[in-house]
This record gives C-alpha cells, structure tokens and sequence, in this order.
C-alpha cells in the first residue's frame, strides 16, 4: 500500500498569553499506522490536537489534515475523523443503546460490532444511561463510539484516562488488529508510555515545544542509550550537548542518557581522565529511553 501525508504540521507556533507552548513544531503522519504524539504533562499535546481539528488558531504555522487545512476542514472529511477527546462524550443522558443508534445514522461505514465488540463487556446493562456510568466505563462507550465509525484517520487524545489496567490492554489489542486490518491512521498522544512500546511505530516527543526526538521509535530505541560511571569532579563536565540528551547526578553515580555509542562514549570518558572501564550500560525500555530523554522532572 503507498502511503499518504495524512496530517502535516508546519512551524506551528501557539502561546497562551505569557505562555508559549510551542515554539516551531514540525511533523508529519503517514497513512496507515499508529503514531505516538508524546511530551511530559503539559507538553502541548492537547495544544496540537486542537489545532489540528480547527478548535484552537495557531499564533503561525499551518496543518494540513487529510489534505485539507486544519482550519477550514469540510463537514465531510471530519465525518472521517474519530476523535477522543478529553473522554467528552456528548448526549450522556442516552442509554448504551441509545446512543449506539443515534450515533449510527451519521456514520455511513458504522459498525455495530465493534462498538458492541468493546462496550458489551462491561458488567453494565445496554439500557444504563451514560450519566449513571463510572469514568472508567464511560471511557470505555467513548471509545466503541469512535471505532465503530471506522474513520479513516483516529485522533485518540490520553486514551488511556481512567481505563483499568486489563481493559488498556485489551483495548490496545484490539486497536492493533483494528489497524491491521483497515488501514487506519491513528495518532495517539499520551504521557504514560509504557503501554506504548508495542503500539507506536512512528512518535515524536515534544518538549519545551519543539521536537525532542522524531522518526522510528525501534530506532531511538537503538541508538540511545543509558551509561553510568563513579560520581566525580571530573563527571560533573558532563553536560548535555547535541548527542548527550541529558546528565543527572546522584551521590555516588553520574547517569548519561546519550546517542554516543559505547565505543564514543569510552573516549570521550577517557578525555577526561577517567577509565572507560568504570563505564556499565543499563539497557532501557521505553519508558526508562522516555524518561531518560525528558528528564525526571
Ligand atoms: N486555555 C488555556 N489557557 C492558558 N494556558 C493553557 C490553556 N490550555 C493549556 N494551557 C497551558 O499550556 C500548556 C500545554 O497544555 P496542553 O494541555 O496542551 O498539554 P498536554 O501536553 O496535553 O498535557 P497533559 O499531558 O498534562 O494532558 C500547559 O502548561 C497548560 O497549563
């Protein structure tokens, strides 16, 4: 299958007042995968989500979502948006089956079986109104609603907020084979990535406002990597550069979160005097490469 751009950002650039939040971010999402929109609290991904669906206009920069300007997409082509969105869910007095009818008659490719696929196995009748609903559980009928529509593009905004541990998992599961199977485009955004190792394939993690990383996730995973050595003098000339993300200092040991490879980082550790011998490499998953490159706080 060729892929397509389906959403472009292009120095994007938005402040609430003093605030800016971003500062030029650029990116691009292909057709036909899971793309993982990632930043710390308050990065500004919500900022971004609502840009790319018209809400919210850009100080500058544009977003083109399936082809047409964010902020003048068409009635018809936001039909082939499913959008999660802060868990909002609209006509919460409807019961299950209500609002599954109702939703229905505006989505020309809705699937009855995906939404009853995921909401029906909640311990609650079909007859429950959405407002007498947990938080958890209203996540749950909020998420069947999108896929049932069986959009081309998903945007699925902290999908994770109030879901329980085995329903995530299994939502992820699904989504999985939900894109295997139709093609669908998904961008989800989270701050909580350990969900997110088998699920993203492209990301980019935004910090500050503008792009920490961007690309293949395999290969950031590849390339970064975690050393420690001895605390001492000579470490605290560590400091983050273009290849050294970031450099934090315990008591006894300094932790250097880099792109420099095993071979470089020896070098440059001998430079300064020390042994490359004092170096240990603490492999990372994703979270442990996430935090790494953010920072903890
Ligand atoms: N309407 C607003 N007015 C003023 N500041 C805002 C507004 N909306 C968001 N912010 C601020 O902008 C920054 C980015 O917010 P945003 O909601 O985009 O972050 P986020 O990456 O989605 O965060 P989280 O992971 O916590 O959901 C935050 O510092 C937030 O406090």
């Amino acid at each position: 299958m060729t892929q397509e751009t389906v959403i472009s950002c292009q120095n994007l650039k938005h402040s609430y007042g003093e605030k800016h939040v971003l500062n030029g971010l650029n990116f691009e999402v292909q057709s036909g995968g899971i793309f993982g929109l990632l930043g710390k609290n308050g990065a500004g991904k919500t900022t971004t989500i609502n840009i790319l669906m018209g809400f919210l206009r850009p100080l500058s920069g544009a977003c083109t979502v399936l082809g047409e300007p964010s902020n003048a997409i068409s009635p018809q082509t936001r039909r082939d948006i499913g959008l999660l969105h802060e868990r909002f869910i609209q006509y919460d007095f409807m019961s299950i089956q209500e609002i599954e009818r109702f939703y229905s008659q505006f989505y020309p490719r809705w699937e009855h079986d995906v939404f009853y696929d995921l909401v029906g196995r909640l311990d609650v009748p079909k007859t429950r109104r959405i407002s007498r609903m947990s938080c958890g559980q209203r996540s749950q009928v909020v998420l069947g609603l999108i896929m049932a529509q069986n959009p081309k593009l998903m945007l699925l905004d902290d999908y994770s907020m109030g879901l329980d541990v085995g329903y995530r998992r299994l939502f992820l599961e699904f989504l999985q084979e939900y894109v295997r199977e139709r093609g669908t485009t998904v961008l989800v955004t989270s701050h909580v990535v350990q969900d997110l190792d088998k699920l993203i394939d492209q990301m980019i993690i935004i910090q500050h406002g503008k792009t920490l990383v961007a690309g293949s996730k395999d290969t950031f995973l590849s390339s970064f990597h975690h050393y420690s050595l001895p605390h001492s003098p000579q470490t605290e000339r560590l400091v983050s550069s273009q290849r050294i993300a970031n450099v934090e200092h315990s008591r006894t040991r300094t932790h250097v979160y880099t792109y420099l490879s095993a071979l470089e980082f020896g070098e440059r550790i001998e430079r300064l005097g020390l042994s490359r011998e004092s170096i240990s490499e603490t492999p990372m998953d994703f979270e442990d490469a996430f935090i790494g490159i953010t920072g903890k706080y």
